[in-house]
């Protein structure tokens, strides 16, 4: 009975939602899509992905998606509108979408680094509700960290795109002129903490393991620091104090790290690229 209850929710839920159309469908346009399937937000037959090169899409035709070459059609079916192309791409996108975009019917969600909801608006109508998120690629995997603010979209609209984004992991509403800092730590970052991982696994190799043990290793011991973190609400340096042992090797490795500059580097990284985030779509124009 429970089950067959939220079942019929479910339903009711997606056809409240309505269709969703990813326009530019490459690496985080096609994670939102998977995480927001698997996570049975939406079908993957209300998803309606686009590319110019729609033949790259024949895997995702297969899965059951809506897929096309044609933006206008999308939005015409479409009540939530997610761009999710280059910032050197949107203008060309918003041109041809204009004519489409109903302000009553849609709300548009960009994905785009260093692009405003002001230069959205600017191009599609002062009414239209536009709504920025920055997810990572772990959205496909519902484990994403989304930051998302808006200028002019409605309570209600802005909890709608919280509530989507929370089915594919944690969601912070910021102010907007955060955005290209949201870009950089939590965008940006999980490159910066693969490549730590990586680093790390081929530092086992040259301590003796094998490169595979080495991966996994490193991989499993990185999601054991991040989950300590998350289940005990503590602090890295706290978690940090019990592993460095009095005259340890712990407190040995890790003052060598930061005399070869590793928290510097990170952060000088994470600055400039929150420096680069907020001018990607001006520096194009
Ligand atoms: N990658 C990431 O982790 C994240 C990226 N972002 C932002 O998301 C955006 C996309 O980045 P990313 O996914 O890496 O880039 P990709 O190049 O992988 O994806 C862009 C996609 O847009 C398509 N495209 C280009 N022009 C059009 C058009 N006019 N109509 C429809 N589709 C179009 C391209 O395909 P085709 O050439 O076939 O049209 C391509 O598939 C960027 O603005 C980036 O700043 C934000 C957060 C994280
Ligand atoms: O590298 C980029 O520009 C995009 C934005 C954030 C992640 N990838």
């Amino acid at each position: 009975m429970c089950r067959v209850s939220f079942a019929i929710i479910s339903i009711l839920m997606k056809s409240l939602i309505g269709n969703i159309a990813i326009l530019g469908s490459g690496n985080i346009g096609l994670s939102l899509a998977y995480g927001l399937v698997k996570s049975s937000y939406q079908t993957a037959s209300s998803i309606i992905l686009t590319r110019r090169n729609v033949s790259g899409l024949s895997e995702q035709a297969a899965l059951g998606y809506q897929v096309s070459a044609n933006n206008m059609e999308a939005v015409s079916s479409a009540s939530i509108i997610i761009l999710a192309v280059l910032p050197q791409q949107l203008n060309g996108l918003l041109n041809e979408i204009k004519p489409v975009i109903d302000a009553k019917k849609h709300t548009v969600i960009s994905v785009i680094s260093g692009v405003s909801c002001n230069d959205i608006k600017a191009k599609l109508g002062e009414d239209v509700q536009v709504i920025r998120a920055m997810p990572n690629t772990a959205i496909s995997i519902g484990q994403s960290m989304t930051c998302i603010a808006s200028e002019n979209a409605t309570t209600e609209n802005v909890d709608l795109v919280k509530g989507m984004f929370e089915t594919v992991g944690s969601v912070v509403v910021i102010n907007e002129e955060l955005m290209t800092s949201a870009t950089a730590l939590c965008a940006c970052g999980i490159a910066f903490f693969l490549r730590a991982i990586r680093a790390a696994s081929q530092g086992g190799v040259e301590i003796g393991f094998h490169a595979e043990d080495a991966l996994k290793m490193a991989v499993q011991t990185a999601k054991g620091a991040a989950d300590l973190l998350l289940i005990h609400e503590s602090h890295p340096e706290s978690e940090i104090d019990k592993v460095t042992s009095p005259k340890g090797c712990t407190i040995a490795g890790l003052n060598e790290m930061e005399y070869h500059g590793f928290s510097s580097s990170l952060i000088k990284g994470i600055k400039l690229s929150a420096l680069k985030a907020g001018g990607l779509y001006t520096e194009e124009k």
